[in-house]
């Protein structure tokens, strides 16, 4: 038989090869390919189109009895591919784990089942005295466990001393679908708006649908995911929850496993390929019942998905920004649909895109307008920077209210966008400053590592002693970091702590739990970090929020830059006052009178958005146009200009499409490449993906596009 495979390979064509085995569409085969042999998946079984079978080669191997990838996928995949343009052998590598792409045996993992021995039931608490480790390993024993819960929790040497001391019997198990216990802990009992939604979705199961849960911060969205996800765990079904890139905390998953007497599973791209294939394996397998990840966990081979849940559905981090670029919440819907079940999306700043859905009538939208226990949203002061006296960035009041807050026990909590210890480095003397050598960019001066690091490319020096101008000494920190605004307050407010975070602060594993950990336990003191802090967290103790700096935020080009401004000022403010007490914000501007920070403060993010999404339609903006984008890098600027311009050349074919470009990105040269673009705009997307498959075409004979390196970017999110 002759089978159609997909190779990893980035080329927008399949290969197809002779195969006397058997096998099925999924199944994973090594094929030879030029003077290689590459891991392929089979596509398609007797293609009907035309092929010379003269020509073929043969398999080498199969290395599947089962689909790796079952049919569901393969069909969300396969829109993937079709939609966002992308070769279809690399959208498949993104769907597998490591270790299966390099061939790794797919059988169903086996795992272990530890349970105690009669000597073991007869040992007692007493008998372990002081090895409290033992003794909690003992208590889990109670019950039979299996290796890989165990593992979690205790080392492997632990379980072999049980085992050495006849008190543990290992037996073999295959992961199969899971089994339910009785719930741990307590559901809260639901505010009406919360039951509503929680009505609505369990309504829901059994069929595609899909919600937006629009729910101010601290209004409990979690409390409905579990209550929405409670009926359909209880059924043996299994739950997907997709969560922002680093809104994945401890917190989050002990949330989700004390609750359900059920496994879970975490996926994020700090793990090992080991870990990831195993949870893999038992998502297949249906050993968890739920599964909290990060955006590529939307591929995984579920057993029996029954509902999907995407919180913070407004961020950025679902949309993937190199490589394959999707967006993992609009594929996630796709899967909804493939799988015939609901899928709720949460946010207390929607994005435009979803609310358009509501409007238009796609989604079923959920509201929960008050916080869940009934506390006040936070009240929203500005502070006028203009002809303020500034200390280390902030104004009189500033400081003030932070001392009050601090003096009635509360936690301080300081949003800056920026991190190390400052922007840039200047030269006193001719206005020199530190710059990266291969961006259009400055180099950010990080105090503790004693290095210049551009933000961009990564590139790192060490910092000079001399003015690269003038060969002064006298070179000086512009600006306020992050590392600086740390040093600073500790100067200001001696008595109390400071914990930062950001990306440099929580980079060695475990640290950022430990910061969240000490923040918990309520001890006042200071706070202070990026926009990791504005996702998600619970802080109850946060009495007082200051915003430092938002200023070069309100004047930009990006016609989404205000969606996610007031995005982020509602999020960070929204961390104010969770607990007992009323909280407050503060917000440093030189711009008090701006409309967008009037409208946000004044009228909240709900009516906000909806003037913006009435001024997108108004300027044929997406979510109302549909938008696609060609970036082109190389070192020649020329090269770039060139290869556009046969680009925007081809559109005169096709009127219905309007190009803005070329033009050059507002980060023009990164890592020594010169970066230009063509946005393109169309009232109908079907339009649009047309002239891209006839572009596409095109740019595949053009002999300038091997010596350039160009991406396509379907929505597109970051317009840089
Ligand atoms: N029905 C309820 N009664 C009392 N407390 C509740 C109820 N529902 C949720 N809570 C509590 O309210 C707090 C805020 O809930 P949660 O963190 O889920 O908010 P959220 O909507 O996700 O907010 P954000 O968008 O800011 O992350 C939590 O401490 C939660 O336990
Ligand atoms: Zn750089």
């Amino acid at each position: 038989m002759v089978i159609r495979v997909a190779l990893p390979i980035p080329l927008r064509l399949h290969f197809d090869y002779l195969c006397d085995k058997e096998v099925s569409p999924g199944c994973r085969v090594l094929v030879p390919f030029g003077k290689r042999e590459l891991i392929g998946i089979v596509w398609q079984l007797n293609p009907t189109d035309s092929y010379d079978a003269a020509q073929l080669k043969a398999v080498t191997e199969v290395l599947d009895q089962i689909p790796v990838l079952a049919a569901p996928i393969r069909q969300l995949l396969s829109f993937a591919a079709d939609y966002y343009h992308h070769p279809l052998g690399d959208v498949l590598t993104s769907a597998l784990p490591a270790l299966l792409r390099d061939g790794k045996n797919a059988d169903p993992l086996k795992d272990h089942s530890y349970s105690l021995t009669v000597a073991g039931q007869h040992l007692t608490a007493e008998q372990f005295k002081a090895a409290k480790k033992r003794l909690a390993l003992w208590q889990q024993l109670q019950q039979p466990q299996t290796e890989s819960q165990l593992l979690q929790h205790f080392q492997r040497k632990e379980l072999q001393y049980f085992v050495e001391q006849g008190w543990a019997q290992v037996t073999p198990v295959f992961y199969g679908p899971y089994q339910t216990t009785a719930e741990q802990q307590k559901s809260l009992p639901l505010n009406p708006a919360q039951a509503l939604a929680v009505t609505a979705v369990q309504q829901a199961l059994g069929s595609f649908s899909c919600f937006l849960l629009e729910g101010v911060t601290g209004s409990g969205k979690t409390e409905v995911y579990l209550q929405a996800i409670s009926p359909v765990v209880k059924q043996g079904g299994q739950v997907l929850v997709l969560v922002p890139e680093i809104g994945l905390t401890p917190q989050t998953l002990a949330r989700f496993e004390q609750r359900f007497g059920v496994p879970v599973g975490v996926w994020h791209s700090n793990m090992t390929d080991l870990e990831r294939f195993t949870v893999w394996q038992r998502c297949q397998t249906g050993d968890l019942a739920i599964v909290i990840g990060t955006r590529s966990a939307l591929f995984l081979p579920f057993l029996k998905l029954d509902l999907l849940i995407i919180d913070e559905e407004h961020d950025n981090s679902f949309k993937q920004q190199d490589g394959f670029r999707y967006h993992a919440r609009d594929l996630a819907i796709k899967r909804a649909s493939i799988q015939g079940c609901p899928i709720l999306l949460g946010s207390a700043t929607p994005s435009l895109e979803s609310l358009a859905n509501v409007q238009q009538g796609r989604f079923a939208h959920l509201e929960l307008p008050d916080r869940a226990a009934g506390q006040l949203m936070p009240a929203v002061e500005l502070v006028d920077l203009k002809q303020q006296q500034m200390i280390h960035g902030m104004a009189g009041l500033t400081r003030q209210r932070i001392e009050q807050h601090l003096k009635l026990g509360q936690q301080v909590l300081l949003f800056l966008n920026r991190r190390g210890f400052a922007p840039a480095l200047i030269c006193h003397e001719c206005g020199w400053m530190t710059e990266c050598h291969r961006c259009s960019a400055f180099t950010t001066f990080h105090k503790q590592s004693r290095q210049l690091v551009c933000h961009h490319c990564g590139a790192t020096k060490g910092v000079p002693h001399q003015c690269g101008g003038c060969g002064s000494t006298q070179l000086a920190p512009v600006g306020q970091g992050t590392e600086q605004l740390e040093e600073q307050l500790q100067q200001l407010f001696p008595a109390f702590t400071v914990t930062r975070l950001d990306r440099d602060s929580t980079r060695r594993k475990g640290s950022l739990q430990q910061a969240l950990d000490q923040i918990l336990q309520g001890e006042p003191q200071l706070i202070l970090g990026t926009q990791m802090l504005a996702k998600g967290h619970h802080f109850p103790n946060v009495g007082l929020v200051v915003i430092i700096d938002v200023d070069s935020a309100l004047y930009s080009n990006d016609f989404r830059a205000p969606e996610q401004l007031a995005q982020l000022l509602t999020q960070v403010s929204g961390r104010a006052g969770r607990g007992s007490q009323p909280g407050k914000v503060l917000l440093q501007t030189h711009y008090p009178g701006h409309a967008l920070l009037q409208d946000v403060i004044q009228n909240g993010y709900a009516s906000f958005a909806r003037s913006a999404l009435k001024e997108r339609q108004q300027t044929f903006l997406p979510p109302f146009m549909f938008l696609a984008l060609f970036r082109v890098e190389a070192h020649q600027l020329e090269l770039c200009k060139e290869w556009l311009q046969q680009v925007a050349e081809h559109y005169k074919n096709w009127p219905q499409v309007q190009l803005l470009g070329p033009l050059a990105c507002p980060l023009e040269r990164k890592a020594g490449k010169y970066r230009w673009q063509i946005q393109l705009f169309a009232k109908d997307r079907k339009q649009l993906h047309q002239s891209l498959d006839s572009v596409l075409a095109e740019i595949s004979r053009w002999s300038l596009s091997r010596k350039v390196k160009w991406q396509l970017d379907v929505d597109p999110q970051d317009l840089n």
